[in-house]
């Protein structure tokens, strides 16, 4: 790797021991480690890997068989999907999830918040190749806000004549105890497709709980959601606005093992709750509009 790369990205944003540009997986990341919390995030897809508040088990989840490569999303943190959510709607060759999550992004900017949180910023790179992907301009930047909670909060501007159909996700993998032993609240009566049961539309009655694979796009919802986890005995709080999907994914055993970047039983450890703009409530961009996704991550003692 081009460590020069690193060196001067740390004499122009670093802040020594807190926001520090260094090298792990043979990739290049960014540590923050401030008094209320500490991550890590991946400059490739300016995906976040973990995060956790001080003193608390990770809440944003990497799998330990995560694979790190050029091109090639890492399982857990939060990979971005944009500009489009799952597979194309008309394109079976492109990439899911969009390219986005895969994609270089520039650092525009590190900060110290009143009060003592880092605010870190990142602007897509575009490619010809994504160009031929996505023939728009629509430039995307995303803010991680690390505090006693993460924010984090990803803008689309457009600058096309024409409107634009764009869906998105930040697809966090919150960490859990035992996800048998966890209930999602926030989604009672909401309708949702059910993606391992041929996208049938049907609707939650009380909480989500997970004991096989769960696959799910709750739809018309920017209700909080709660992650109630017995075996931590904690609760993640997840706050957001200008999204109207809300995406519930477990692979279960046999899916996470042909996925291959899970370990035996890695799939207990972990929940998607993903805040989308997704199916029915992708979101329709006017020319020269903006749109803003954003979520706040908050934990909280169960009992
Ligand atoms: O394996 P990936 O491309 O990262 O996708 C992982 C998952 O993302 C979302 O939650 C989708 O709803 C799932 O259908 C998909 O399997």
């Amino acid at each position: 790797m081009d460590t020069s790369y690193l060196s001067d990205l740390q004499k122009r944003f670093g802040l020594s021991g807190t926001v520090d540009f260094t090298e792990r997986h043979g990739m290049p990341v960014v540590e923050v480690n401030n008094a209320q919390g500490s991550g890590v995030l991946a400059l490739q897809g300016a995906q976040l890997l973990t995060w956790a508040p001080k003193d608390q088990a990770a809440v944003v989840w990497l799998s330990p068989q995560a694979k790190f490569a050029c091109g090639k999303s890492a399982r857990g943190g939060v990979p971005i999907c944009w500009p489009w959510f799952g597979p194309h709607a008309e394109e079976a060759a492109f990439p899911a999830h969009g390219f986005a999550r895969t994609a270089a992004w520039e650092v525009i900017e590190v900060a110290t918040l009143e009060g003592g949180a880092n605010r870190l910023g990142f602007r897509l790179l575009r490619n010809d190749a994504d160009d031929l992907l996505w023939p728009h301009c629509t430039p995307l930047e995303v803010r991680y806000t690390f505090g006693a909670a993460l924010e984090i909060e990803l803008g689309t501007r457009s600058r096309s004549p024409n409107p634009l159909v764009l869906g998105e996700a930040l697809h966090t993998y919150f960490g859990v105890g035992d996800v048998r032993e966890v209930r999602v609240l926030g989604l009672d009566g909401v309708e949702y497709i059910d993606k391992v049961d041929g996208g049938r539309r049907k609707r939650q009655a009380g909480p989500v709980t997970v004991g096989g694979e769960v696959d799910r796009v709750y739809l018309g919802t920017g209700s909080t959601c709660l992650i109630e986890d017995l075996s931590l005995n904690r609760r993640i709080r997840i706050e957001k606005s200008g999204s109207r999907a809300t995406v519930v994914w477990n692979p279960w055993e046999d899916k996470a093992a042909k996925l291959g970047d899970f370990e035996a039983g890695g799939h207990l450890k972990m929940l998607c709750v993903e805040s989308a703009n997704a199916a029915d409530d992708a979101v329709v961009l006017g020319p020269g509009a903006e749109h803003r996704l954003w979520v706040r991550y908050s934990v909280e003692p169960l009992a």
